[in-house]
This record gives structure tokens, C-alpha cells and sequence, in this order.
């Protein structure tokens, strides 16, 4: 019985089940990078299948090794699978950065950008960032999220991953973290290492993130840019002239003076404004329903009014919201219910595709 159950199994069959196996980094499957190398079938119905890993101290190696096994047990007349994993070969490696840089896989379609920014520092602009990706998401899309404040990154926080992104034949995968591909400058730097970096390797940095990171095919990406508007802010808009703004602001007078500048500033760079969203609105009482407008009122209304665009969500003083952020888990993800992750992911399944006409021009970004 058990003999006929191994001449029964399909090796082609079960190398194809191996091969869907998505990549846990890269996010495309095992058999697009060529990473699974050998498989044997053995009597008994017993498998054993070789999978090569992108880099020798893989973060998910282990959670890989139980996907291919798992994808192999499925197969018919199979009754063990194992899995060995081994590094890729250098020579593989660099064929396929080669492969990863010339654009394949995948191919690339052009991602909704947002631009998110603030006029000035603190108003929580990272924390709407992380919480509109991470409710993206989950939402079924695949997300991008580009640090771009590379002095005060805070990336590496709000999604609780901090490590450096694996790199092959020069070209970088992003950091995988809540379903989200992350790059920022705080994965090169250990967290008590001030960035120093000046005007032209600034400019150089983000250069890097969009033409030398693999984000593969993205419906949406977020660059969470710097407070004001200065070097980075402007090198960006240069580099991916697509984005839209989406500004963020508290409800304060004066937080909306500085807001405006950010606005202004897209507009004399012909960016399209997607809205603006209001944070650190009125934290309303759990107890008693009671709202207390804390940063006072109307500084979206009026921002927007101001930006020709419209405010797309008002988002609460929230204690699990700031909690979220010190831990390392979007509130949408991690206490969904409350109502700043009630207000966070209406926002994101519902922010506005403002596209500037393209007519005919590709973008830099998708190049792979
Ligand atoms: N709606 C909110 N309710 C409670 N806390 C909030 C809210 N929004 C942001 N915070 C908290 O405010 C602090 C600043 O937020 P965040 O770092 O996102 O601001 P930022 O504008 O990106 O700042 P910077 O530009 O200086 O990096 C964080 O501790 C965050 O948890």
C-alpha cells in the first residue's frame, strides 16, 4: 500500500506546490526567484524538498521552511514532507539581483502615491501614515510605506521592526512588517545613532529607496515625509512627481498657518492635493460620550478650505492610538474598535485617487 502511495506521487506536482510558495520577504513565489532547488520523492509517499533562502540569516526562515512543508503535504499520495533550507549559491545571487534589477519579477503598474506631510513636527503625521498602510493592508492591497523622514524616522516604531533589509546583487527587499513593505533610513542604524547625513546623500538615500528597492507591484504608496518643507521634502517631490498631498494638521490656528506653507508649496510644485486629515481632534469620553476639543477646532475646515480640497477624516485624541504606536502595532490593527482606528480606516478605504495627468510618462518608482 504505502509503495503505491510513493509511485503515486508526482514530483513536477509537488516542485509546483513548493514553487507558489510566496517568498516571505519578497512576496512573490519561491519559483519566480528559483529558489526551490531540488526535490526527491521517496518511497512510502515521503518528499523532500530543497529550498534556497535569499540570504543566509533569513528573519522568516523558519516560518518558510513550514509553508513549502505544508504546500507539499497537500499533494496527492504524499505522506511526509521535509524541507531543507540552504543559502543561496553567490553566482545565483547575483543572477538574480540582476533579474530583480533588469524589472522582473514582476512587472510593475503604476501605484496611487500619497505624499503625507505636515507642517511642522509632533502633529502626528508618521502615526496617520502607519495606521492608513496598515489599514490598506488589511484591506487586501499590497502597501508600500517609504520612510523619507530620514533624520526623525519613526517607521521602524509604530510597525515594531527594526533590522536590516535583506539585499541582493545590490538591490534591497523592503522590510516586511503588519502586511506592509517598509523602508527607512532606520534599518541601516542601530536606535541610538544620530543620522548625519547632509543635503546630497540625503538626496542620494531616497534615490536609493525608490530605484534600488524591489517593492514589487504596489497599489498604494505612502511616503511619510519629513515636518516643513525642506531638502528632503523638495528632492522627493522631484523624484516621484506623482505623489499627492495629503497634508496633516492639528485643529489648532496656528498648526494650520504652518500647515498652509506645506500646501503652497505642493501647489507651486504642480502636486495634486488628495485632502487633508485632521489629528488630535476632540478625544471624546468613553465614560460619559463628552468631547473635549483639547487642540481647539476648525484648523482642518479651514486648511482645507485654504488647499481647494476637503478634510477626509477628523481622527480623535485616543490613549490606545499613542499605546499602539509605543508597542509597535497600528491601532487598526490592534484595537480596531476604538475610534481613532474606527475614523483611520474609513479614511483609508476611502481616500480620493488624485492623479496628476501622466500622460505617456512612466515613473521612476516602478521600475521592478
Ligand atoms: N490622535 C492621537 N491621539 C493620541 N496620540 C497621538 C495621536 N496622534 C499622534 N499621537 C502621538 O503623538 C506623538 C507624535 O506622533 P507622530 O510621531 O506620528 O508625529 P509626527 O508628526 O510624525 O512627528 P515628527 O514629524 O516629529 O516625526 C506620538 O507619540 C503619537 O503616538
Amino acid at each position: 500500500m504505502s509503495m503505491l502511495a510513493a509511485r503515486s506521487v508526482d514530483a513536477g506536482e509537488a516542485r509546483a506546490a513548493a514553487g507558489a510558495v510566496l517568498e516571505p520577504e519578497a512576496g512573490v513565489p519561491l519559483a519566480d526567484l528559483g529558489l526551490v532547488d531540488d526535490v526527491s520523492v521517496h518511497p512510502g509517499g515521503r518528499v523532500r524538498v530543497r529550498v534556497h533562502l535569499l540570504t543566509r540569516d533569513h528573519p522568516s526562515a523558519d516560518a518558510l521552511a513550514e509553508a513549502v512543508r505544508a504546500a507539499v503535504s497537500k499533494v496527492s499520495g504524499v505522506r511526509r514532507a521535509s524541507v531543507d533550507l540552504a543559502p543561496l549559491p553567490e553566482r545565483a545571487r547575483a543572477e538574480l539581483g540582476d533579474r530583480l534589477r533588469a524589472g522582473s519579477p514582476p512587472a510593475g503598474r503604476t501605484p496611487r502615491i500619497y505624499a503625507v506631510a505636515s507642517g511642522k513636527g509632533g502633529v502626528g503625521k508618521s502615526t496617520i501614515t502607519a495606521n492608513l498602510a496598515a489599514a490598506l493592508a488589511a484591506a487586501g492591497q499590497r502597501v508600500g510605506v517609504l520612510d523619507a523622514d530620514v533624520w526623525g524616522y519613526s517607521v521602524p516604531q509604530l510597525f515594531g521592526v527594526r533590522r536590516s533589509p535583506i539585499a541582493i546583487g545590490g538591490v534591497m527587499l523592503p522590510v516586511r512588517a503588519h502586511g506592509v513593505r517598509l523602508m527607512s533610513t532606520g534599518f541601516f542604524v542601530s536606535e541610538d545613532q544620530p543620522v548625519v547625513w547632509r543635503g546630497p546623500m540625503l538626496h542620494k538615500a531616497l534615490e536609493q529607496f525608490l530605484a534600488d528597492v524591489c517593492w514589487g507591484e504596489l497599489d498604494v504608496l505612502l511616503l511619510d515625509l519629513p515636518p516643513g518643507t525642506g531638502d528632503i521634502t523638495l528632492s522627493l517631490l522631484e523624484l516621484v512627481p506623482d505623489a499627492a498631498l495629503l497634508a496633516v494638521t492639528t485643529p489648532q490656528a496656528a498648526a494650520r498657518a504652518v500647515a498652509a506653507r506645506v500646501v503652497r508649496m505642493a501647489r507651486d510644485a504642480r502636486m495634486p492635493v488628495a485632502g487633508v486629515v485632521e489629528n488630535m481632534s476632540a478625544a471624546v469620553c468613553a465614560h460619559c460620550g463628552d468631547s473635549t476639543p483639547l487642540f481647539g477646532e476648525g484648523g482642518g475646515d479651514a486648511l482645507a478650505e485654504q488647499a481647494g480640497t476637503e478634510v477626509l477624516g477628523r481622527v480623535p485624541l485616543d490613549l490606545p492610538l499613542r499605546e499602539a504606536g509605543d508597542e509597535g502595532v497600528p491601532v487598526v490593527l490592534r484595537s480596531p474598535g476604538v475610534p481613532s482606528a474606527v475614523e483611520l480606516t474609513r479614511i483609508a478605504a476611502t481616500l480620493p485617487v488624485a492623479r496628476r495627468s501622466l500622460l505617456g510618462r512612466s515613473l521612476p518608482l516602478m521600475v521592478r
